[in-house]
Order: structure tokens, then C-alpha cells, then sequence
């Protein structure tokens, strides 16, 4: 074994000083002596954390982290880790390998992937090596391992298939190995979404190294999957490892595709260097020809991007790689051939255009998005033509078993396109976990966002829960099978129901009974209802010759036909859910009632913006310190991608976006506090940190800024709020009150603060509109919003055909004069209204229409003379209490009651 590696175990660097943990761990030198002490130990020492800070700067493990590791080191026992991606699965097998400072074997299908973890190894002066056949210097690698100087080597399977097996036995026997880690364990096996052959035969390694761990890594493996993948590397005595599953930091959204420009162009929000999709973004195509149309759409939209596939040169795909990792171009246009090779923490969007080919895949494909924890968003765009093609894909040659298995795969997906239930409940019950709670969140979905819209506007449970389309269904299968004979596809079954004059349908089936039986209901409402039969088993469809489909019905549904069963209970889904209103907004047309949301009659007490009360006593300062880190953190910005060019390393391997907003906001002066720099391990501090110091501190001096904050009391930044705003405050959902503290204590401009917290524009719109709804102040100019616009919205409102309904936005913008306001300020501008007349409600969000558009796009009218004067009544309508301190200032009116009174008043605004 090597004892000459002193990176780890040798004297502190003089600019470092590690102190009191680093001296121990001198005093460790030596594997073993660590293993004695971890077996007594259940939590880390301190040797261990300060190998964590030194090679990874983190100051503590994540759940179940160490206990993985320890597992290795201490107990020597096998092991599965299915840990959600992005939580940190490199740590649980990289550090074996620098506390027992012996050798740790990493099979990865990804060479893309492995060569990032390579460099990014050596940033931190770890040395690692790769081998595979492509490798060029693989005799080089070969030799610097049976030395026992690398810490970490990466196979492909096939170097282990091809000889690599019996190379690894001689490594034993040399330096020796401390764990075999086999990261997308699931490639293991046939069930997981992403099998490979050459994985499978992993298990006679298992089989020659029989003294060595062997760890298994994953994020996607289902119960089924997990027992498999052991089976099949024979683990020993596995201890299976279940972090949850769950990414709360990545936003779910589902759209139908219009054209590229419609749907993407809303997605653009305007940056120093052109228009992006929010920060670094992956567009995921089905096809090569996709990607290369989509990237000449992004192009002409003004978007830095570059696309990769498998039909480039190698050149090529490495150029785009390149380009994207090291932020050249914010967007990439890929196929998934792109997918798991790319290691970059910051992806703030993965974009499906088009379905994922199934629930799995989908899964692992948006797990590249917010590894670095930051709110990120994962949109796709579909129709159902994908589906299509994607059933059309399948390798019919497969064993039935897999086959029929990877058709519910496929139906899964189809089933979370439709779905109109909690999108994140919906993949974690796939894999067999849990989200904790079963009601609507905010910051979750778009189908939470919806049905929160519509629980707060009344609306109905039923919207997302159990239909009974027993009737409509025993229509539609008979129709299939007796009419048909099950050789036809969805359109003449349901010509026929719906009556059509088709010439199509031969006069003998006309004159069938079921002929017209079910025109009451929309073409639409039948095709959704086919979709939902399909995605629940209860409806076959298989491609005929190349274009055409045909139904037929499976054993299911001939089950539930037999059982003689009058209901057929199951979960909507969202066309169908639409479907259906379609027909009832014609019905309420002709005269039924519609739910609405009205706004109640009298204003009760009065909104007031910041110009009408002082917020705290520094804002004013704090502001002004606000803005000049903003621009300290462009500058680091810009040091760390000019270091990162210099030594020709992805921007992220120089220091991370997350130590960057530390460095803003510590502001070190010294070598020394850099120590207190999360996410900036020491080895890479040393490489890089005097740059970084100098800077701070250049920039300190030349602006009066102060230095060497502690980083507890940087984070908090807290300002003194009055207490009545600070307990309006501590109401709002932790992303909004962030918004609010930038915008409205610190005064940042909304286009400022969306750069800094990478979230658009209209949703820091929408954090302001909740804000302002429970009576929180904003700065209406700073917004481009006046009294007398609020006063002309209100008017609006109360006039035909609104006539107080405020349960949708649209209606009321195309009222308003054309080009008058924005989505994002006419919700802020409902907002004061509903506060000012009493319909509070929090977590409520208005429809979100076509709200997308910017709202800088919106100029602000010259014309807001209002219409009608809105009628108040100065007297209030409620309770005597005595105004707070911070609104008595100015307010004509009576505050009612407190936001919790007037809540529990809300259901009486409900008609
Ligand atoms: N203990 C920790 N404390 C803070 N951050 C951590 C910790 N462990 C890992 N991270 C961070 O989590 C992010 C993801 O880590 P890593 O690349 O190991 O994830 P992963 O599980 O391998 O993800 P994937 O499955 O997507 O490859 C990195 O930005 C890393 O710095």
C-alpha cells in the first residue's frame, strides 16, 4: 500500500490553518488507526468532517451519508444506495477512499460523466484516473494505480467484461482496493429503465473480489428494482439504503405543444448577455431532427445555445459539452443521449419538447436540474402524437415479460401527462416512497397550483378526484368489439357514438341501437375518456403497418364486462376534467349557474404601499449594501469563469454558485475566513481563494463595505421589521417572504432580484401579488402600478360583463384598453382590491391565464382616469380594532380584523 500520499494526511499548507481537527488527524496517519476509532463511533470525529470540508467543503454529511460510509470503512459490508438525484451519492463512495486512503473502483456506464469527476477530483488535488477502451493512455493509468497513487479509478463495464476483471485482482493483491462502487446500479437489471447487458454480468466480479465492498448506487430503482439489482450482483448481506426520493427544489409543469415559439418564447426572460430560459438550461428532443429544428428556434429567439446528439462528430458533442458546462452557452438541445453525462450543478431548467420515453427515464432525465438544491423547473411539452411514436419504438422481439412491462412504463407516462393529481405524489408512488402530507403545496406543481386556484375559488373536489365512467365506458367497448370487431382505431367508434354522418360508417351500423347513444358528449370528452381507459389497462392500442392504430379490448376490460359491474370508478385526469367543463361552461351558457369568485360589495379597510409607511429604520441602508453585493457577485462571477478558462475546468469545479453568494456576502479579507465559505473545499481554496480575497477585499474598500462577516449573520441579513409586518411576513411560503424581503425591505428591482434567485420575472410577480393580498406593503412605483390603475381595474370589475367576478384574469384583461397593463401587474393589482374588500386568502392564486408574458413588456398607461369610482364605505363593516402602528399613518379607513378573522369571515364572499 502507497504511504508516500501526504495530500491527505501530510502538514497543513502555511496558508491554511486547519486547526486543532487537522493536527488530530495527523496524528491518524494510517487507515487503520481510522477504522478502530470509527467503530466505536456513530457519528463522524473530527479528522472525518475535516476531510469532508478539505475535499468537498462541506461542513457536515447529509442524512444517511455517513452512515453509508461508515458501512464501508468500518463494518466492511455490501450495500445499495438509492438516494434521489442530486443528494450526494459522490461522497458516499469517494470518501472510503481518501479516510482509508487506498483505491476505490467506480463503475460508471458514462464516460463523459467519469472524465468531469476525473477533474473535478483533480481540482481538489485527488487524483483519480479513468480506463476504458477509448482511453489513449491507459498503460499510464494502469501503472500509476498498481503504484497506489490514485485514490479513485473509473471503469466502463465493458473494460471489466474485457479483461479489466482480472486487472482488478492484481490491485487487490497490490496496493489494495477499499470498495467496488457500481454507480446506475439499476442498468442491472431488466425491469429498471435503462438495462444493459454488460452490467449484468457484474456479479462474477463480485465473485473474484470476495473480501472487498461492494456498494451499489442509484436514483431510480423501484422495489422490484432494488431486490433485483442485489440478486443479481450477489451482495452479501446488502444493506439497502433508501434516501427519499423526493427533489423539492424542482417545480413539475405539463403543457400541450402549440409551436416552439409559442411555447418556449414565454419561457425567456431577458439576461446581461440576451435572453435564456432562467440559467443553464437542458432542452430534451425525441429525436435528432427535433434537436436540430428546436436549436435554430432558440437561435432565432436571440438564445445562447448549442445542441448534441448522436449524429455529430465526436468533436462536435464534446464542443457542446464543453460549451454548456462551462456556461458559453446557456442552453443545450439534446437527445437523451446527453442525459446522464452532464455533472453541472447549476441546470436551473430541463425542458422536454416532446414526451419522455417513460416515467423512469423522465424521472432520471429532470434529476439533472438544481443539483445544487436551488429552485429549479422541469417542464414538458407533449402531444399525443409522441405517444405514438414512442409505443411505435418498443423491441417487439423482447421476452413478453419486459415487453409488456416496459408498455406499463410507457403507460405510466401517459398517465403523469394527464394526471391532474399532485404531479411529485404521483413519480414518488411509482418508486414506492411517500410525500409527506396528501394536500396541495405550493412550489410543487402545476397541478397543485390549480387545484389550490380552484379549492380557493370554490371550486370543486371532484375536479380531481374518481369519475364513474362505467355507462359511457360499457358504450364504447361494446362499440369496439361488437360493431367493429376490434379492427378499427378511435375515430369511427366514437363517429358512431357521437351519431356522425360519416360515410364511413356503412348504413348497417347505423341502424344499431348504440348509434348517436352518446352525441351529448364533446369528440373531445370521448377521445379523453379513451385515454383514460387506455392508461388504466382497460383499452389496447397497437400500431397497424406504419400509420394506422387499431383498439382492441384486454383481458381488463373483458373482466369488468363480465363482472356485470354498472360503475367503473376511476381517477380523472386533466383533459378529461376539461372535457367535461368545456360542456358545462356551454350548458351555463344557456343559462345554469357557473362557480364564480365574487368580490364582495364594500371595501372595508385600505391597502397601503411603502410610500405611505417607513418599513424599518435601515432599509434604506441595507438597500444600498443590497445592490453592491449584487455586484460583488457578478465580479466573483466573472473571476470564477475567467480561472475556470485559464485552467480549462468547468466554472463550478473553481467554486460553486452557492459559495459564490457565501463569498458576497462573508466578504473575506483573509486566507484565514475562507474557512467559513460553505461549499468551498479547502484543497480548491487553496488553489484559488487568494484571488477571490483579493478581490473582496479590493471591492470592500473602494465601496466602504465591511468585511469578514460571520456567515450565520450574513445568511439572516435580518432587518428589524415592525412586528405587525413580520407576522404578515412569517404567513407567506419561505420562497415568497425571499422575494419579498429583495424587493420590498431591500428595494431590489424585480429584474435584479429574478437574476439573483433565478426564478423569472412573473413569478416574482406572483410572489409580490400574494404578498400584497394580505395586506403586505409594496412599492407600487418601483412596480409601475398607480392608485388611479387600481382604481380603473376596479371599475372594470364591477362593471358588465365582469360584473365582480374575479375567479379569472383573462375575461377581465380583454376588457381592459388593449396593451393597458400586464398579466403580473393586473394580479397585483387584484390583489389590493381583494385585500382592501376582505377576500384574503394567502396561499390563493388567481388563474394563471396566459400570465406568462412579461410584465416589462407592459408600458405603463399614460390614461387611468378611471371609469367608475369604486364605491367605499369609510366606516368599515367589522370590528373597532385599533389600526397598527404602521398603518395609522395614513389610512382613511377601518382595518377589520386581523388576516386570521378575516379568513375565517372568507367563506361568506363565496355565492
Ligand atoms: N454533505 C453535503 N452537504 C452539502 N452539499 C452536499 C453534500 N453532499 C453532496 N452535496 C452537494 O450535492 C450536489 C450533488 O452531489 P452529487 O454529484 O454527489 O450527487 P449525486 O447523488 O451523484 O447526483 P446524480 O444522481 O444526479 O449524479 C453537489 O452539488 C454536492 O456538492
Amino acid at each position: 500500500m502507497a504511504t508516500d500520499d501526504d495530500d491527505f494526511w501530510g502538514d497543513d499548507d502555511d496558508l491554511i490553518e486547519a486547526g486543532d481537527a487537522m493536527e488530530r488527524q495527523a496524528s491518524l496517519r494510517g487507515g487503520n488507526f481510522v477504522v478502530a476509532e470509527l467503530k466505536r463511533q456513530d457519528t463522524p470525529t473530527e479528522a472525518v468532517l475535516a476531510c469532508l470540508k478539505r475535499y468537498f467543503g462541506h461542513s457536515n454529511f447529509r442524512p444517511q451519508q455517513w452512515e453509508i460510509v461508515r458501512r464501508v470503512v468500518a463494518d466492511r459490508g455490501d450495500q445499495l444506495v438509492v438516494m434521489s438525484t442530486g443528494y450526494g451519492k459522490s461522497v458516499c463512495y469517494q470518501m472510503p477512499a481518501l479516510l482509508m486512503d487506498k483505491l476505490t473502483v467506480v463503475i460508471s456506464p458514462l464516460i463523459s460523466l467519469m472524465e468531469d469527476q476525473v477533474k473535478n477530483l483533480a481540482s481538489v488535488n485527488v487524483r483519480a484516473v479513468l480506463l476504458g477502451s477509448a482511453q489513449t493512455d491507459n498503460e499510464g493509468a494502469r501503472q500509476a494505480v498498481m503504484r497506489g497513487e490514485c485514490r479513485l479509478l473509473y471503469v466502463t463495464p465493458e473494460f471489466i467484461d474485457n479483461g479489466g476483471q482480472s486487472f482488478l485482482k492484481e490491485v487487490e493483491l497490490g496496493p489494495g482496493i477499499a470498495l467496488v462502487a457500481i454507480d446506475e446500479a439499476h442498468c442491472v437489471s431488466q425491469w429498471g429503465h435503462d438495462f444493459r447487458p454488460s452490467y449484468r454480468k457484474l456479479g462474477n466480479l463480485r465473485k473474484q473480489l470476495p473480501s472487498i465492498p461492494f456498494m451499489g448506487l442509484t436514483a431510480t430503482a423501484t422495489p422490484q428494482v432494488r431486490t433485483d439489482i442485489v440478486s443479481s450482483l450477489g451482495l452479501r448481506d446488502a444493506k439497502i439504503t433508501c434516501t427519499g426520493l423526493d427533489r423539492p427544489n424542482l417545480y413539475l409543469r405539463v403543457c400541450k405543444k402549440t409551436t416552439s415559439g409559442q411555447d418556449l418564447r414565454p419561457l425567456l426572460v431577458n439576461g446581461d448577455s440576451g435572453p435564456h430560459f432562467g440559467g443553464p438550461t437542458i432542452i430534451y428532443c425525441p429525436t435528432r431532427d427535433k434537436v436540430e429544428e428546436i436549436n435554430g428556434d432558440c437561435r432565432r429567439m436571440g438564445v445562447a445555445c448549442t445542441m448534441y446528439h448522436a449524429g455529430l462528430s465526436a468533436a462536435a458533442r464534446k464542443k457542446a459539452h464543453i460549451d454548456f458546462s462551462t456556461d458559453k452557452m446557456t442552453t443545450i438541445v439534446a437527445t437523451v443521449a446527453f442525459g446522464m453525462g452532464i455533472d453541472k450543478p447549476d441546470v436551473r431548467r430541463v425542458i422536454h419538447y416532446g414526451a419522455a420515453k417513460d416515467i423512469e427515464a423522465y424521472y432520471q432525465e429532470i434529476g439533472r436540474a438544481g443539483r445544487d438544491c436551488l429552485p429549479s423547473t422541469a417542464v414538458l411539452f407533449w402531444e399525443s402524437r409522441d405517444l405514438i411514436i414512442q409505443r411505435s419504438m418498443l423491441n417487439k422481439d423482447m421476452n413478453q415479460a419486459y415487453l409488456s412491462h416496459a408498455m406499463n412504463m410507457q403507460r405510466k407516462m401517459e398517465e403523469y401527462l394527464v394526471t391532474n393529481e399532485c404531479r411529485r405524489k404521483f413519480i414518488l408512488t411509482h418508486f414506492g416512497d411517500r410525500l409527506s402530507g396528501d394536500t396541495v403545496k405550493s412550489n410543487c406543481c402545476d397541478n397543485c397550483d390549480q387545484n389550490a386556484a380552484s379549492s380557493t375559488a370554490g371550486g370543486q373536489e371532484a375536479e380531481k378526484s374518481v369519475v364513474d365512467c362505467g355507462a359511457e365506458a360499457a358504450q364504447l367497448f361494446q362499440v369496439i368489439s361488437r360493431v367493429f370487431n376490434s379492427r378499427c382505431g378511435l375515430t369511427k367508434p366514437i363517429a358512431f357514438l357521437r351519431g356522425s354522418n360519416s360515410k364511413q360508417l356503412q348504413s348497417w351500423q347505423t341502424n344499431n341501437p348504440l348509434f348517436g347513444a352518446g352525441k351529448a358528449k364533446s369528440e373531445r370528452w370521448w377521445k379523453a375518456l379513451a385515454q383514460l381507459l387506455r392508461i388504466r389497462g382497460y383499452l389496447d392500442e397497437s400500431k397497424f403497418g406504419d400509420f394506422a392504430t387499431v383498439v382492441s379490448l384486454p383481458s381488463k376490460a373483458e373482466a369488468w364486462i363480465r363482472s356485470g359491474e354498472s360503475q367503473l370508478l376511476l381517477p380523472s385526469t386533466t383533459e378529461l376534467t376539461e372535457a367535461t367543463k368545456e360542456k358545462t361552461v356551454a350548458t351555463a351558457a344557456g343559462g345554469s349557474d357557473t362557480p364564480q369568485r365574487l368580490l364582495p360589495e364594500r371595501k372595508t379597510r385600505t391597502w397601503q404601499d411603502t410610500t405611505q409607511m417607513r418599513l424599518t429604520s435601515e432599509s434604506s441602508n441595507k438597500s444600498g449594501d443590497e445592490k453592491l453585493m449584487v455586484e460583488l457577485l457578478k465580479q466573483l462571477t466573472d473571476l470564477r469563469n475567467n480561472l475556470a478558462a485559464e485552467t480549462d475546468i468547468a466554472p463550478y469545479m473553481v467554486a460553486s454558485n452557492k459559495a459564490l453568494v457565501e463569498l458576497s456576502r462573508v466578504r473575506p479579507s483573509s486566507m484565514q475566513t475562507l474557512d467559513q465559505i460553505d461549499d468551498l473545499p479547502v484543497e480548491r481554496a487553496k488553489r484559488f481563494g487568494d484571488s477571490f480575497v483579493q478581490l473582496c477585499r479590493n471591492f470592500c474598500e473602494q465601496h466602504s463595505l465591511s468585511t469578514n462577516n460571520s456567515s450565520a449573520a450574513a445568511l439572516s441579513g435580518s432587518v428589524q421589521l415592525p412586528t405587525e409586518i413580520q407576522s404578515l411576513v412569517d404567513q407567506l411560503p419561505s420562497t415568497t417572504a425571499q422575494t419579498y424581503y429583495l424587493c420590498v425591505i431591500n428595494k431590489l428591482d424585480v429584474k435584479s432580484a429574478s437574476g439573483q434567485r433565478s426564478l423569472s420575472e412573473s413569478t416574482l410577480m406572483n410572489h409580490l401579488a400574494s404578498a400584497a393580498k394580505i395586506g403586505l406593503p409594496l412599492d407600487l412605483a418601483q412596480l409601475g402600478i398607480t392608485r388611479e390603475m387600481i382604481d380603473q381595474v376596479l371599475s372594470t370589475v364591477r362593471s358588465p360583463p365582469i360584473s365582480s367576478d374575479i375567479s379569472r384574469l383573462k375575461p377581465i384583461m380583454e376588457v381592459l384598453p388593449e396593451g393597458w397593463c400586464c398579466y403580473p401587474r393586473l394580479r397585483i393589482m387584484l390583489s389590493i382590491i381583494e385585500y382592501e374588500h376582505e377576500s384574503v386568502d394567502s396561499s390563493d392564486q388567481l388563474d394563471s391565464g396566459p400570465g406568462k408574458s412579461s410584465f416589462q413588456s407592459c408600458p405603463i398607461s399614460s390614461n387611468n382616469t378611471p371609469l367608475v369610482r369604486q364605491r367605499t364605505n369609510s366606516d368599515g363593516g367589522g370590528g373597532k380594532r385599533k389600526l397598527p402602528e404602521w398603518m395609522a399613518a395614513a389610512s382613511p379607513t377601518n382595518s377589520r380584523d386581523s388576516p386570521a378573522q378575516a379568513k375565517r369571515s372568507r367563506s361568506s364572499i363565496f355565492k
